[in-house]
């Protein structure tokens, strides 16, 4: 559509390396793992855990494991949240762009090519492709884009899109996606979720407990945890999944950031399901908007062969929203109703 609007949408997500290459790894976890809202340790033991141990004894396995997802137009997290700002701009009249937390596009290459686009434009809406707050995903994405904002003093006003983990919109599209896998036979579905050091879980009940208002979002009314367990609580109940046919874990567990992360772990129960007489397994991970290294790599390959590995005969992966109808129209209509 031709843009008409002095308004634009900023969809926003973690970002990934520029190829699936050792130094570019590396790149990308020195800047990821050196965020304090990720790595919350003070700047010293920070700095020394990264640049000494983690990220020289990780770069080559994290750049195997991305090679074996790697595109041909990139890292699938990019072209599948370009693909979702495509969708999204064949129905609506006001710029959409892409940024990433880490890596690239940056927010102020998405900012400088918006006013370049658009020299009038008033306001900017961003979307946190998180459906969950925390301080390491959410509110990471937000802080960065304000601190752009403001010190490159774009002369717009930016908005954010709350996290949405209990929407009805998101739900609702979310449960779409998930029922015609529903059809065949299945022992479980496991709904999987990014893992978090407990550590971060008791600094976000501060942050939640503090909340003033001036965030630029509204805080949850508790932690990721729980909001992990109400967004499968609403989509089992959309879909009428009985109880014992569900459960929730977490995973992608950095051990390095801390032993205790929330459990229980996705890995454990991919092993112990096939045991407790869980053959056919769907897996679905809600955390995720788009479709990345974390779904592709860590569940439906690797995931899926750990099941079987330990007796299980199938493990089914759900994508995640992408560009989904359902999902692409709610994305329209909220940032329609913060534009208003
Ligand atoms: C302390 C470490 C980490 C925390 C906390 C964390 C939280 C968190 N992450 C996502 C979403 C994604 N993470 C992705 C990759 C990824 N995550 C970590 C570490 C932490 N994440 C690392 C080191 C990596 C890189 C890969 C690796 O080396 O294992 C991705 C995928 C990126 C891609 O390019 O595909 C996403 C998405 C959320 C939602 C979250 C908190 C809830
Ligand atoms: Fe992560
Ligand atoms: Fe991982």
């Amino acid at each position: 559509m031709t843009n008409t609007s002095d308004k634009a949408l900023l969809l926003m997500n973690l970002g990934s390396p520029d190829a699936p290459e050792k130094k570019a790894v590396q790149r990308y976890l020195n800047e990821f793992l050196m965020d304090n809202r990720v790595l919350d340790f003070n700047p010293v033991f920070r700095y020394v855990l990264v640049r000494g141990i983690i990220t020289p004894f990780r770069s080559e396995a994290t750049a195997t494991a991305y090679r074996k997802v790697w595109t041909k137009d990139g890292s699938p997290l990019v072209v599948l949240t370009n693909k979702l700002a495509d969708a999204v701009r064949a129905k609506v009249a006001f710029p959409v762009k892409v940024a990433m937390r880490y890596g690239n596009p940056s927010p102020k290459k998405a900012f400088d090519d918006l006013l370049k686009e658009q020299p009038d434009i008033k306001e900017v809406v961003v979307l946190p492709l998180y459906p969950h707050y925390t301080m390491s995903s959410y509110e990471t994405a937000v802080v960065y884009a304000q601190e752009i904002h403001k010190k490159y003093k774009y002369p717009f006003t930016l908005k954010f899109v709350n996290p949405f983990y209990n929407r009805e919109d998101y739900l609702n599209a979310l449960a779409n996606s998930i029922r015609p896998f529903l059809a065949q036979d299945y022992d479980k579905i496991l709904f999987s979720y990014h893992g978090l050091p407990e550590r971060h879980m008791v600094k976000d009940d501060i942050k939640i407990q503090n909340a003033t208002g001036k965030e630029g979002f509204k805080m949850p009314a508790y932690n990721y945890q729980k909001q992990c367990l109400e967004t499968t609580d609403k989509v089992v109940k959309l879909l009428n999944i009985p109880e014992g046919k569900y459960e929730t874990a977490f995973q992608s567990r950095l051990k390095q950031a801390g032993n205790e992360w929330i459990k229980p772990y996705t890995q454990v129960r991919l092993n112990d399901l096939p045991n407790e007489g869980v053959k056919k397994l769907l897996v679905v991970c809600p955390a995720f908007i788009n479709d990345c290294l974390e779904t592709l790599e860590e569940i439906k390959m690797q995931g899926k062969e750990d099941f079987v590995e330990h007796g299980g005969e199938d493990l089914i992966y759900i994508p995640c929203l992408n560009d989904n109808a359902d999902w692409v129209d709610t994305v329209v209509k909220w940032a329609n109703e913060l534009m208003d």
